[in-house]
């Protein structure tokens, strides 16, 4: 892992996910292994959604006027856009935009929608691909021209409470997800010159990858009634009188499964928990020539049972030597392998190995408990995953009191710094410019007397602090 960028972009080609070699920079092909994790994490996402959202799909094109319509949004966006300025041999009178990401095709029709009080909530959310221009480094999952994966929810609400309640559902929302995935994170309000364009503020998940820069994985936005006044979306309240919406919009991407690979995976390659994981468990039969029926129709009734309770398994029987079949299934990162050989099964037992720890259990085998035993066994590794890289972002994070600290822990250890910081603007970017390094935002805390490590005035943040992608 000490090429933590060449390690990625081996594993991409490697376990079969993507394939970078399309020929527009900044977009790649999704291969059938990579797909199929893509849709368990989207499946575990929506499942969290649909709790009390609904699933819309809006269209990727915005006309030009309405893209320009929010100033500060369009800045914040002007230089991403993608336009499409012909069609056929003809020019469009309108150039229409590829969504960068979806406010401004949306909210004209919550314009539309909403003209009473009873109009609101609305809640809905969309999984698209979106297409930002990137102009600095592009790399596949991470920082992409095409992202592929964009999971956008937008809700408008008739006041301040409700919308500060749904920031707060979509951040649990997102805690629950990742949690299931095993992936770590640290949330923190971005500062000022850093949040999401044209809204009030953005809170940021932001997740210590293994060469120790922070990646956003993502982001909740209170727009406030910025963007109601932009599209007039107004409704009317029981005593007649009219009011704006109070919005929010929150969002995550490809990188998430980026997150995924680089959380959990190793030298032998991919490590998936359970939850995304194509295959939950590979079966492989050792097979001599003499005894091959009594093997196989072991394996064949042990695939069907677990088969049979819901469990994604495979069996390998293909004519290969058993050690080169373990190579390939840990370079896919299936979480369980189950080997079973003559001997195993005149001991009655089984071998079981787990991809994320690497060990080994010989088990007891007896057909009514085999499912519970593999269910546990995938439910450990559930949890020690997870355990296993909060771990690594907690130890990646560090408090420290002098200024001095700041370049030289981030430099030696990576990671975030977290410290006192008066919270004002210049005194932040100037940070940022004399240590070489980002301002992820800012978290509650409750600082006694303490002064900005950088102004030396009194601080009433604490902020953290790193390297970013
Ligand atoms: N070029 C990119 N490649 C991959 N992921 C990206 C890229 N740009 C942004 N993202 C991810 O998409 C998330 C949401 O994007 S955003 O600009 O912060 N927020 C929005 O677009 C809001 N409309 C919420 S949906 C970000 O937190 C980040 O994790």
């Amino acid at each position: 892992m000490k090429n933590f960028s060449e390690w990625f972009h081996n594993i991409l080609e490697e376990a079969e996910l993507m394939d970078a070699r399309y020929p527009i920079k900044g977009m790649s092909v999704w291969l059938p292994r990579g797909f199929q994790i893509r849709k368990y994490a989207l499946n575990a996402l929506q499942e969290l959604l649909d709790k009390d959202h609904e699933e819309v799909l809006f269209p990727m094109l915005i006309p030009q006027s309405e893209l320009a319509k929010e100033a500060i949004h369009v800045k914040g966006f002007e230089e991403e856009v993608y336009w499409v300025t012909k069609g056929g041999k003809r020019d469009l009178n309108e150039h229409l935009a590829l969504r960068p990401t979806s406010e401004t095709s949306i909210y004209p029709m919550f314009s539309l929608w909403v003209r009473s009080h009873m109009d609101l909530p609305i809640k809905v959310y969309q999984t698209v691909n979106t297409f930002r221009y990137e102009t600095k480094h592009t790399r596949p999952l991470i920082r992409v021209r095409e992202i592929t994966t964009f999971n956008e929810t937008h809700t408008a609400h008739a006041t301040e409470e409700e919308a500060e309640k749904e920031v707060m559902e979509g951040i649990e929302i997102y805690k629950t997800f990742f949690d299931e995935l095993g992936i770590p994170y640290s949330i923190s309000k971005r500062p000022e010159w850093d949040k999401f364009p044209g809204s009030k503020y953005t809170m940021a998940f932001d997740m210590i990858m293994p060469d120790g820069k922070t990646l956003q994985i993502a982001t909740v936005h209170n727009l406030g009634t910025t963007f109601a006044h932009t599209f007039d979306i107004q409704f009317e309240n029981e005593d007649g009188t009219h009011d704006y919406v109070h919005q929010v919009c929150y969002g995550l991407s490809d990188r998430v499964i980026a997150s995924l690979i680089a959380a959990h995976g190793d030298e032998k390659g991919l490590s998936l928990p359970p939850v995304v994981a194509p295959e939950q468990v590979i079966i492989i039969p050792i097979i001599f020539k003499e005894n091959q029926d009594v093997v196989l129709n072991f394996t064949d009734n042990l695939e069907k049972l677990l088969k049979n309770n819901g469990i994604r398994v495979k069996q390998d029987k293909r004519e290969l030597r058993p050690g080169k079949k373990y190579y390939e299934w840990e370079k896919r990162g299936v979480p369980l392998r189950i080997e079973v050989g003559p001997r195993d099964i005149e001991n009655n037992t089984i071998v079981i190995n787990r991809r994320d720890t690497g060990d080994k259990e010989f088990v007891d085998y007896d057909e009514n408990t085999i499912v519970d035993v593999v269910k546990d066994r995938l439910d450990s590794i559930t949890h020690d995953m997870k355990e296993a890289s909060n771990k690594f972002q907690e130890e990646k994070t560090f408090a420290i009191e002098k200024p001095e600290q700041i370049k030289k822990t981030i430099n030696k250890k990576g990671g975030i710094i977290t410290c006192s910081w008066c919270g004002e603007t210049d005194c932040g970017k100037d940070m940022e410019e004399k240590f070489d390094i980002d301002v992820l935002g800012t978290q509650e805390s409750d600082l006694e007397n303490k002064t900005c490590i950088n102004c030396g005035k009194d601080a009433s943040y604490k902020v953290l602090i790193s390297k970013t992608y």
